[in-house]
């Protein structure tokens, strides 16, 4: 079974590579939403795979990182696309929580990529 937590961040973003004249090279900014995945089982116990909280003290420093910044200037996110952001994410996770399956990121409401980590 999987369970997900979701959070929202505002942030503002270039992205540098796209072609000539592309919207997406000036400066502007998204109501990003990223939802992080645990895969796991049921502990009898307690009925949870992991209690949501825990997923959101995990994840409250990678969140700060994000949150009203410009991504284009944390380190390892220069091209700020919603790919590199979920594989950031990803990246930094992990370590921390072993059962992650999964990082959303909707970038706006018909937008949106999913990393399972390859
Ligand atoms: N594969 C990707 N394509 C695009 C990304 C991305 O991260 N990965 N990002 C952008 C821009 O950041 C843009 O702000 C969002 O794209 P888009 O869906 O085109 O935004 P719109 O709100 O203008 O969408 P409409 O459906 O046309 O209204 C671009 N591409
Ligand atoms: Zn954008």
């Amino acid at each position: 079974m999987e369970i997900y937590k979701e959070f929202t961040f505002e942030a503002a973003h270039r992205l540098p590579n796209v072609p000539e004249g592309h919207k997406c090279a000036r400066l502007h900014g998204h109501s990003f939403l990223v939802r992080i995945f645990i895969a796991g089982d049921i502990d009898p116990q307690t009925g949870w795979i992991m209690d949501f909280s825990e997923v959101k003290q995990v994840f409250a420093p990678i969140y700060e990182q994000l949150d009203h910044h410009y991504l284009n200037d944390i380190p390892g996110l220069h091209n700020p696309t919603s790919e590199s952001i979920a594989i950031w994410i990803w990246e930094q996770l992990k370590p921390h929580l072993s059962a992650l399956s999964q990082v959303e990121i909707r970038e706006t409401c018909t937008s949106g990529c999913i990393y399972r980590g390859e």
